[in-house]
């Protein structure tokens, strides 16, 4: 994917190249011109690669279902991926799995140059415990024309903070990584800029619970969420979250602005 900055930036460049200049001005202001559109061409040509999975193997989806799920996150699994296998045409497809791999790119580096050796041990925080039920294990259905998404999660031993519940942290981390996924799925690349917690009722280590997200509203640059987490029955509410994501172009996350 080109990002639009990108795009329009140049075209900017362009467009002023003509405006007001002499003839060897213009002509000097064509040469750069047109070695800024081989750079670009350049940068969107690695940009796109870099889109694309850097690997020669198929990644993993940690998502699927593995011996580690209890029944009850089978059952919720099963449910809503029922509701993404309808018959017929794909875009009416209300409901879609997501997949989860353990890392984005090869070359997401937070502007910081990291090593060699760091970049290929870097993995996303959520999906970093080899152990399948370990810690954070999840799934994700998006449904992009209500604007919102359900996450089925199982809290896994790691995960302890009061004894034998779950850490707030490790709760607010799925918080906002489902309301992440969610705004960065209706828009892009997006940050958290701000987050806000309630927590209701503790959750029980082990214990299955469903992050419902849904998006409130769009400011601009400025996506709204908010988030419940409650038992898979719905009965019971855990969590209840809000949060501001702000959508940034994609040299934000690589430390350059294009
Ligand atoms: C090829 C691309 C690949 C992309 C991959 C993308 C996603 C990965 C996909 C899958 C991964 C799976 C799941 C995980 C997904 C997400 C969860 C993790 C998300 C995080 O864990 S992320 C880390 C924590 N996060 C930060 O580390 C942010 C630090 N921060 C900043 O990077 C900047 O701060 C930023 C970008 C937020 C804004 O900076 P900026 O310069 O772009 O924009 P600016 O400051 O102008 O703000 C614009 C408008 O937002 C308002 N605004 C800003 N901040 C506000 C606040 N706190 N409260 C109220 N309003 C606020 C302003 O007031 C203005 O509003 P207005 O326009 O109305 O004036």
């Amino acid at each position: 994917m080109i990002p639009r900055s990108l795009l329009f930036g140049r075209g900017l460049a362009l467009s002023h190249a003509f405006s007001n200049q002499n003839a060897s001005t213009v002509h000097q202001q064509l040469s750069m011109t047109a070695w800024n559109l081989r750079s670009s061409l350049r940068n969107i040509r690695t940009l796109s690669l870099m889109s694309l999975w850097p690997f020669n193997v198929k990644p993993r989806d940690f998502s699927l279902p593995n011996a580690s799920w209890r029944p009850e996150m089978s059952k919720a699994y099963e449910y809503y991926n029922a509701l993404c296998e309808i018959e017929g045409d794909e875009k009416r497809r209300l409901w879609r799995k997501l997949p989860s791999y353990n890392r984005v790119l090869k070359y997401t580096t937070g502007g910081v140059y990291l090593s060699k050796i760091i970049q290929s041990k870097a993995r996303l925080f959520t999906r970093n415990i080899k152990e399948p039920g370990a810690a954070f294990e999840y799934v994700v259905f998006m449904n992009k024309q209500e604007k919102r998404c359900v996450c089925v999660f199982q809290a896994g031993h790691l995960l302890e903070g009061p004894p034998g519940h779950v850490h707030g942290g490790a709760v607010a981390t799925m918080i906002d990584s489902v309301m992440g996924t969610l705004a960065g799925y209706m828009s892009g690349p997006v940050m958290t800029a701000n987050l806000n917690i309630n927590y209701r009722s503790p959750i029980p280590l082990g214990s299955v619970v469903l992050l419902h997200s849904a998006l409130d509203r769009v400011e601009g640059r400025k996506f709204f969420v908010t988030c419940r987490v409650t038992s898979t029955d719905e009965s019971k509410l855990h969590t209840e979250a809000t949060a501001l994501f702000v959508s940034v172009n994609v040299g934000h996350l690589f430390g350059t602005r294009f």
